[in-house]
């Protein structure tokens, strides 16, 4: 379905923040929870509501709209997409969490897979997947590949920043899959690092160094 990159002044402002050198691990945690409660309020836009009747505050019976039908599943990657999980449970407190465990290898770049945990009915619920950063795409194609195997059909990924190489592998193997990020950055470096991007994001957000 395509890529998204959210403008919001507030957005672009607090990821702006994010991208400082020598950033605080409390800074970095609060922006990248903050970004990702934005992102949130954008990729869920066009859930449905249904109308209601509930008894207003003067005693009279009023009608209010209400989230309809599907409900949501919450997909971090480990570690960094913890780093996320807040402020997205901020905006959906109801929704379930379904965690997947993968790692870039240093060398090669292709994603190990080391843990999941898929909880609910994924095939009956929308997935939001969240990670700090799509660099070449590896790590949340093969996320894709999980969900979809256990039948999730309506899938958004929020990213914080995105590299073109990455959203172009992504669409590539998933185009279905609607991808909300804050910035669309240059490119990678040699190591596979997003320019100007982030930096390491699950060390920043873990404290690693
Ligand atoms: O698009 P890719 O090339 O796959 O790279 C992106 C992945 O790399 C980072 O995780 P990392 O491997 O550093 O693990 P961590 O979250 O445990 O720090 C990041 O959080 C993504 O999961
Ligand atoms: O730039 C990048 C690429 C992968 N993982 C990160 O944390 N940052
Ligand atoms: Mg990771």
């Amino acid at each position: 379905m395509g890529l998204e990159v959210i403008k919001h002044p507030l957005v672009q402002h607090k990821l702006g923040l994010m991208r400082k050198s020598g950033i605080s691990t409390k800074s970095f945690r609060e922006l990248s929870n903050e970004v990702g409660s934005l992102l949130t309020y954008e990729a869920t836009s066009d859930f449905a509501l249904e109308t209601t009747t509930i008894d207003g505050w003067s005693g009279e019976a009023i009608e209010v709209e209400q989230l309809k039908g599907k409900k949501v599943t919450v997909v971090p990657i480990l570690r960094a997409g913890i780093g996320m999980l807040d402020g997205v449970l901020d905006l959906i407190p109801n929704a379930k969490v379904s965690v997947v465990g993968l790692y870039r290898n240093e060398e090669t770049l292709e994603p190990v897979s080391y843990f999941d945990k898929f909880v609910g009915s994924l095939d009956q619920r929308i997935s939001l997947v969240i990670d700090p950063m799509l660099a070449t795409g590896g790590s949340m194609i093969a996320t894709l590949d999980m969900l979809k195997a256990k039948g999730c059909k309506d899938i958004r990924v929020l990213v914080l920043v995105a590299a073109p190489e990455g959203v172009e592998a992504v669409l590539a193997q998933h185009p279905d899959v609607r991808i909300f990020t804050a910035a669309l950055d240059e490119k990678l470096n040699e190591n596979g690092y997003i320019i100007p991007g982030l930096g390491d994001a699950g060390d920043k957000i873990f404290g690693t160094r």
